[in-house]
């Protein structure tokens, strides 16, 4: 067989990854932690045409999908922006998403993160 060279993972998946556990952190409930299902959001696909979730955005970091910071913050902002979209303002899935948001925004433009070398924003 073959040996499976180990890949070598880039300093960006390295970042992508490192900021995902700490996003997923805040996230305690796991609301944002699969893919929402029509089964316990009715209507759900029929309304949020770009689904976006942490398991996906993992996978995507996996396949090598993000090339830049950018590109991965606007999935964080479109998966948060999905849940104040479909539930209304007074429900726990909104509220979660708008904490969300803002404390993980927090994270993601701080300016440390923009010294980074500029290949990764
Ligand atoms: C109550 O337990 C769970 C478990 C997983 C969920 O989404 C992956 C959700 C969930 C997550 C959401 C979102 C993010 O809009 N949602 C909306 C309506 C009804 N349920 C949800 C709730």
């Amino acid at each position: 067989c073959v040996l499976r060279q180990r890949q070598e993972h880039s300093p960006l998946y390295k970042l992508l990854d490192y900021l995902l556990k700490n996003l997923e952190k805040k996230d305690s409930q796991s609301f944002f932690a699969w893919p929402v299902t029509d089964n316990i959001a009715p209507g759900y696909s029929s309304i949020i045409t770009q689904p976006m979730d942490f398991s996906t955005m993992r996978q995507k970091n996996e396949d090598g999908a993000y090339t830049n910071l950018p590109q991965f913050t606007d999935d964080f902002k479109l998966m948060c922006s999905n849940a104040m979209t479909y539930n209304q303002q007074e429900t726990v899935y909104y509220r979660a998403a708008k904490r969300l948001l803002h404390g993980g925004l927090k994270i993601l433009t701080k300016e440390k993160l923009k010294l980074l070398a500029p290949s990764l924003t």
